[in-house]
């Protein structure tokens, strides 16, 4: 049985991995993650979910290792996770009334060295609401964790005016993505245990 670690504390991804029925454990990443602020959106979240899987892989050498991470781009700013609920207030502020991309990286590290990387974009457009919803909605704290400030499968939906992509990409991991990377490393699901 392969080991296999997802490299994350993002509860979002576990729930996302224990759907697809195979053996995994987690390890935190436990990385700095401050890149260029020259880099796109794109670029930081694959150097980001690289640095990841490369951290908990060089602890665990005979591990197959997946990480990922996130980033929501509106209007050319990048958003990533609040820290407060007025951050929060102001993203929401932002994808109000508008359409953002999230963009999510994932790389898979192989005990050879192996190197698979994928990276998806979804597109989502947001309801206009008025200040009295959204503090409603901020009421509900989903926005805690969540780069963006949204959960796409919880209330958050009720947000959501049009959504093109991939939804499991908008909780935190692009699962179509996830199977083509494990496939091409030789994975095979559905094993009798
Ligand atoms: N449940 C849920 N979580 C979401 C949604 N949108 C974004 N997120 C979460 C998933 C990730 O935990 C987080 C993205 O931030 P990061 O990529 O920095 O990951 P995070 O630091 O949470 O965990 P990790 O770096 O993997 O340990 O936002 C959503 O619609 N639903």
């Amino acid at each position: 049985m392969r080991d296999l670690i997802l490299a994350s504390t993002s509860s979002a991804r576990r729930a996302l991995m224990d759907g697809l029925g195979l053996p995994y454990r987690t390890q935190s990443p436990g990385v700095d993650e401050q890149v260029s602020p020259l880099h796109s959106a794109k670029e930081a979240v694959r150097e980001l979910a690289e640095r990841k899987a490369r951290a908990v892989h060089a602890r665990n050498p005979e591990a197959w290792v997946l990480g990922a991470d996130q980033l929501v781009e509106v209007n050319g700013q990048t958003l990533t996770k609040p820290e407060d609920r007025g951050a929060a207030r102001a993203q929401l502020g932002k994808l109000l009334g508008h359409t953002h991309d999230i963009h999510t990286g994932v790389c898979l590290i192989g005990p050879g060295g192996q190197h698979f990387e994928g990276l998806e974009t979804a597109r989502l457009t947001f309801h206009a609401v008025t200040p009295d919803e959204l503090e409603r909605y901020l009421d509900l704290n989903e926005w805690e964790g969540c780069c963006g400030s949204y959960r796409v499968e919880g209330a958050g939906q009720a947000l959501l005016a049009r959504l093109e992509g991939d939804r499991s990409n908008v909780q935190g991991l692009p699962m179509v993505t996830v199977v083509r990377l494990l496939r091409q490393a030789g994975f095979s699901f559905f094993e009798r245990r």
